[in-house]
């Protein structure tokens, strides 16, 4: 379904990325992992296309997505949310979800002033009650981002996403600061979300979550792919075992 292949990434000299191909499939969740500057964050954003490879290319089912703009692939069906909330402070709930849904629409800027903008305006609200219903944030709707807890807010940034209903979304770690009842929250509403067909990328710190979660795992460690596999062979391989080791004594 997403495929990269042979992405190189450098910044000045330093290489973040390294020849890197991975091909994720779908209905699945896939999670990318590897310690403190592996390169998982910097290989996010080339396939969210926010940072332009010196090298390689990504794919989505089969069209390349290298000549989009990050705002644009969500018009290919993917959706992303952020390592650090991206939320409107000054938008409610409400209209931050609908933020997400509108991007369905903004092709075509004029629909929303023609006179069909109520039936747009009634599909919308239907599709954002449905949204937070299943991320029980119905009762948060009209309240603002600045009154809301950490574990709220990371819902409504995953509403926004998928409220538009992609099929491949892209989790920057969802469960960073977040406690643990929160932090199953959120594996449930990713479980919830594959078994309704969704493809799943996550880049995730909490290896508790991962190894619960994921169908499938790559690891990265400096800027190269050093396993792949399930979660079981990945939790096996002496590589994997050795970099987060040498990570542990390094803390
Ligand atoms: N904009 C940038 N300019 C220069 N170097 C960068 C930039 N972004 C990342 N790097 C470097 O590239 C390497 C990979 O960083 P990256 O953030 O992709 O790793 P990561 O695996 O996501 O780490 P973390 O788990 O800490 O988020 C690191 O050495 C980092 O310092």
């Amino acid at each position: 379904m997403l495929e990269v292949k042979n992405v190189t990434v450098s910044f000045g000299g330093l290489i973040a990325v390294k020849d890197m191909t991975m091909n994720v499939k779908k209905g699945i969740i896939h999670s990318l992992i590897g310690p403190n500057g592996a390169g998982k964050t910097t290989l996010f954003n080339v396939i969210t296309r926010v940072i332009q490879p010196v090298k390689g290319s990504v794919s989505y089912e089969e069209n390349s997505l290298m000549d989009l703009r990050p705002e644009q692939i969500i018009y290919k069906g993917i959706s992303r949310t952020f390592q650090n909330l991206q939320l409107f402070s000054g938008m409610n709930v409400y209209d931050n979800i609908l933020s997400g849904y509108i991007h369905n629409y903004d092709k075509n800027i004029f629909y929303l002033f023609s006179k069909n903008r109520s039936h747009f305006e009634s599909e919308a609200r239907e599709r954002i009650l449905e949204i937070s219903e299943l991320l029980q944030i119905k009762n948060r709707l009209s309240s603002y981002p600045a009154s809301l807890s950490y574990g709220i807010l990371k819902r409504v940034e995953i509403a926004r996403a998928i409220v538009s209903n992609p099929k491949l979304l892209l989790f920057d770690e969802p469960a960073a600061g977040l406690n643990h009842n929160e932090t199953s929250e959120i594996r449930d509403i990713m479980r919830l979300l594959k078994n309704q067909g969704k493809t799943i990328l996550l880049v995730e710190h909490d290896m508790n979550l991962v190894m619960k979660i994921s169908d499938r795992i790559t690891v990265m460690s400096f800027g190269e792919k050093i396993a792949e596999g399930t979660p079981e062979e990945v939790g096996n391989n002496e590589e994997v075992i050795k970099v987060y080791l040498g990570e542990s004594e390094n803390a």
